[in-house]
């Protein structure tokens, strides 16, 4: 039972009323005086009910801190190669950020030493010298969002590489536990919000904080007096801009989890949608996701609600200094104590001294994302592959195809063995069958010959070199590997084919899909080898893809083969081409196959019974039936299954 469902047989209730809902969106005097709730937020309560238990836990998505200098040295370091566009971009922040701080001064002296001198001069002069200010600060502004645009996008681009790079390092066991969507936010989420941060955040932060030091430096010096008045509402303004931070950080957590959940539902929806279809569980799916997307509406417009408090509350309290200094500053001018000029000047920066603060309160929730995103970033670079070469591996020669298994012990997990001393000889060509119940560790064998674990006891040869000795690449790019679920990567049908071997010509892989049978149905496709296929590509059958993968298997050559249940899924005629291609790309290669459908192993030199873990029985088709052992009862039981009969052995 999915968790959806599971949840929605929970009663709403008020005592576990989400924060958000019980913080932000309902008065305090509701829950003082013991309001009833209205049959909105009724609903609602019974909405955030049933998604509760698919949020994750507070831990897990961590805000994390707003400042973290462990974080943003390591965050520098991938700056250091961009370090001279850097310093030209703080010295064009600190011209612009100096131009924007003289800006009003050179008003207030347009109008002391111009109007009010009556110099007409001396007018033309400052507004002259304000103009060229404004231009020269809209240019070097221009230029420095341009640098740190530039540079942001490069560090995304070199921090992408590095984790695409990195991922493709990680072992087996690392992908199987950790989900495609958890990475796909690692890799665009994450690293868009760290772009966000060093194009706009990290010089915007530094100007806002060095425009606000100028102003308060040039307001203390106009008049202190005046600036002091300004200063008055600084109180109201800390704390309102405590009260947004507080309540904003869980807001923002409750969209962007919320938003997590829709996409996460969204792509397991659309990557299910057959078996939706098919179970007819539309009407139970819209459900679900209304309730997510309701869910996200409520805590969008309690984010909104927030943010409609805090950003007029921050322009209130300009026109509240603005009215402060009018009058005081205008009685000072009445009494001959100020001048109109300064005054003015004055009116401009109390404008301008509300703007920095309002953009580093703003900027203050980029930085808590921005830290959290770039935790989770290096943890995953910092995860090491359970699997590393030796220090003095050595690549493997190439190979007669020789496997030995020495008594093997393996466990995924401690305490729990899959592989209890197992010992398997192939000699170079044989074809090796590995049956047995479902999770009796015929998949297992396969992993560990391919060395994508490790064995825990005994040890995995191939032509007598114990595979943890050898590097990794020379080891797999002599096996081939044809699993279950054949994947076509995006492209023509003949990229897919030359995915192993990308050098080789036209006429090799056509003559790799003749000798598989897959010619004639790809001949006949419209575009032939040049069809797309993948993603957005030309529809393909099952048994297609398998031939397919079959085919790139035979053109790359590999001295061992390993199919996994290559023919658990296709019709009896499919089937029957697919024994053949089978047939041929085992060929004088060692082969192991796990199959289902014992009937398409008969031939194998040896076919290797598993159960729990060990090898039970051993030996050829003949042999393992004339036994009638745990072979003989499998291949009679399918054999009845199939035929509608009892099996005669002939
Ligand atoms: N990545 C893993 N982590 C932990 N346990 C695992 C993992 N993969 C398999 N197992 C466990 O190891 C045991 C053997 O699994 P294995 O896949 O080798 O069986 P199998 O014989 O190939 O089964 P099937 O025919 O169903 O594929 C099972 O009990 C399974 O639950």
């Amino acid at each position: 039972m999915s968790q959806a469902t599971q949840t929605q047989t929970q009663t709403p209730s008020a005592s576990t009323a989400p924060s958000t809902l019980r913080g932000a969106d309902r008065p305090g005097w509701a829950w003082l005086f013991g309001t009833r709730l209205s049959a909105e937020e009724q609903e609602r309560l019974a909405r955030e009910d049933k998604i509760r238990d698919l949020l994750p836990e507070e831990e897990e998505d961590t805000i994390g801190k707003a400042y973290d200098s462990r974080l943003l040295r390591r965050l520098f370091t991938y700056m250091r190669p961009y370090r001279a566009r850097m310093i030209a971009a703080v010295i064009l922040m600190s011209i612009s950020s100096l131009l924007s701080v003289a800006g009003p001064w050179f008003i207030g002296q347009a109008i002391d030493q111009g109007i009010r001198a009556g110099s007409l001069p001396q007018l033309r002069l400052w507004t002259v010298i304000f103009l060229l200010a404004a231009v020269l600060e809209w240019a070097t502004n221009r230029s420095r969002i341009a640098l740190m645009a530039y540079v942001g996008t490069r560090i995304v681009a070199d921090l992408r590489s590095e984790l695409f790079r990195h991922l493709h390092r990680l072992s087996l066991n690392f992908h199987n536990n950790y989900s495609v969507g958890r990475l796909m936010s690692r890799l665009i989420s994450d690293v868009g919000v760290l772009q966000d941060f060093v194009t706009w955040s990290i010089t915007g932060l530094a100007r806002s904080g060095f425009v606000l030091l100028g102003i308060i430096v040039a307001m203390v010096s106009l008049n202190w007096r005046l600036a002091l008045v300004t200063f008055a509402v600084l109180p109201l303004m800390i704390w309102l801009t405590n009260y947004w931070r507080k309540r904003v950080r869980s807001a923002y957590r409750a969209t962007r989890t919320r938003l997590s959940l829709i996409n996460g539902y969204l792509n397991e929806s659309i990557s299910g949608i057959r078996v939706t279809q098919s179970f007819t569980r539309e009407r139970r799916n819209f459900q679900h996701f209304d309730d997510l997307n309701r869910s996200y509406f409520d805590a969008n417009v309690d984010a909104a609600r927030l943010t409609a408090i805090f950003f007029p509350g921050v322009d209130f309290m300009g026109a509240l200094a603005t009215a402060l200094v009018v009058g005081v500053g205008g009685w000072l001018v009445l009494g001959d104590a100020l001048t109109a000029g300064t005054l003015v000047a004055f009116v401009l920066y109390v404008d301008r001294f509300f703007e920095p603060i309002r953009e580093l309160a703003q900027r203050y929730n980029t930085f808590q994302a921005t830290m959290a995103g770039c935790e989770r970033l290096f943890q995953l670079l910092d995860t090491q592959p359970d699997l590393v070469d030796a220090p003095d591996a050595y690549p493997l020669p190439p190979i007669q195809g020789r496997v030995d298994l020495e008594n093997v012990f393996f466990q995924y997990k401690d305490g729990e063995p899959v592989l209890r001393g197992v010992t398997l000889h192939a000699e170079p060509g044989q074809r090796i069958a590995l049956v047995g119940e479902t999770g009796a560790g015929k998949s297992t064998v396969i992993r560990l010959i391919a060395r994508f674990f490790d064995v825990t006891d005994g040890a995995v040869k191939i032509d007598g070199h114990d595979v943890r000795h050898v590097t990794q690449q020379s080891l797999r790019s002599q096996l081939g590997i044809v699993l279950q679920d054949t994947f076509l990567f995006g492209g023509t049908i003949a990229d897919n084919i030359r995915y192993g071997r990308p050098e080789a010509s036209d006429e090799e892989v056509v003559a790799a899909a003749q000798a598989i049978g897959a010619h004639e149905f790809i001949a006949q496709l419209p575009e032939g080898y040049q069809t797309q296929v993948g993603e957005n590509g030309v529809n393909l059958s099952v048994g297609q893809r398998q031939l397919i993968s079959f085919a790139r298997a035979l053109l790359a050559d590999p001295r061992i083969l390993i199919l996994d249940e290559a023919t658990s899924s296709v019709d009896t005629t499919t089937e029957k081409q697919i024994q053949f291609a089978l047939d041929r790309l085992m060929e004088g290669r060692t082969s192991f196959v796990i199959a289902h459908r014992l009937s398409t192993i008969i031939n194998a030199d040896q076919i290797v019974v598993m159960d729990h873990g060990r090898i039970v029985e051993q030996g050829t088709h003949q042999e393992l039936l004339a036994r009638r052992g745990r072979y003989y009862n499998l291949y009679t039981m399918q054999w009845a299954a199939q035929n509608g009969g009892g099996f005669t052995q002939n």
